[in-house]
């Protein structure tokens, strides 16, 4: 059989050059549809930021993939496509934690997941940082997960004021397959966790975190157990002793005020502090 014939690179070319400009118009119809929300008052007034809403988009996305366009770049663009929709719709700016100059980890995060054109302004502490949300100088806040025998000053969600703030959003959204930990028993908290002043959204897949202060009898044990009991099994369970005994745990699904299960448990100062879309496997 005769091989066909290459395509030439300049029709090629000629080709990318017409998608170019398909995807243009697509994305100028998507911005102007945008842009008619936020003039015509679709919203009611109600928060430009939906992270719910964002996880339901990439995940059909995510979902109708095929074949060479990898799943990060799918997620990269969208990522920057709702970016710059959110700076349509004004004055969106991102706060975290670190130092002016210094490109850290938390700060690439954040970056990509809310674009690469968001303001992101960086302070010296989390506490600043939660700051930031309350005087509505920032409209989410980025922090890192909490972690086990963290230093007092740097576990935020032992002061985050729930149920003006909650958390929304857990970062990244595309991450590697989770491995377990303790034997399978215990999955790890994402790398960081968006804040902010609205209350979530349900996706349909989502997590939950619980803050409660332990009594002295709750040993680990015997939170994990009162939580099985209540058919709140946590993903994972952190708890910090000094100065007042907390614990954080992951709840799968989306937990709202007045769930039966919340009746069931015995821990003082019980609080819903957020949920957020669980994270889609990189590959
Ligand atoms: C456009 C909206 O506002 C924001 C931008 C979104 C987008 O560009 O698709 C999605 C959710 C919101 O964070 C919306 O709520 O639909």
């Amino acid at each position: 059989m005769p091989d066909l014939a290459p395509p030439d690179l300049a029709s090629l070319r000629t080709e990318i050059d017409r998608i170019d400009d398909a995807l243009h118009d697509l994305l100028m119809r998507r911005a102007d549809l945008v842009a008619h929300m936020a003039a015509s008052r679709v919203k009611q007034g109600g928060p430009t930021f939906r992270p719910g809403r964002e996880a339901v988009i990439l995940r059909r996305l995510l979902e109708r993939n095929r074949g060479a366009l990898a799943r990060p770049a799918v997620v990269r663009f969208w990522r920057e496509i709702i970016a710059s929709s959110l700076a349509q719709q004004g004055g969106f700016s991102v706060a975290t934690q670190g130092e002016a100059g210094v490109e850290s980890p938390l700060a690439r995060l954040a970056r990509a997941h809310f674009g690469l054109l968001t303001p992101l302004r960086l302070h010296p502490t989390p506490t600043r940082v939660l700051a930031s949300l309350a005087s509505g100088e920032a409209a989410v806040a980025v922090l890192p997960a909490p972690q086990e025998g963290e230093r007092p000053e740097a576990a935020w969600w032992t002061q985050m004021e729930s149920p003006r703030l909650h958390i929304v959003a857990a970062l990244p959204f595309l991450a590697p397959l989770e491995a377990a930990r303790d034997g399978g028993r215990e999955k790890a908290p994402p790398q960081a966790f968006a804040i902010s002043p609205l209350a979530p959204d349900a996706t349909g897949r989502d997590r939950s975190l619980l803050r409660f202060e332990p009594l002295p009898e709750h040993s680990r044990a015997r939170i994990l157990s009162l939580l099985n009991t209540a058919g709140l099994a946590p993903r994972w369970l952190l708890r910090r002793e000094s100065p007042t005994p907390m614990a954080l745990a992951e709840i799968e699904g989306f937990l709202a005020e007045g769930d039966p299960r919340l009746g069931a448990l015995p821990f003082p100062r019980l609080q819903i502090l957020g949920a957020y879309a669980e994270p889609e496997p990189e590959e």
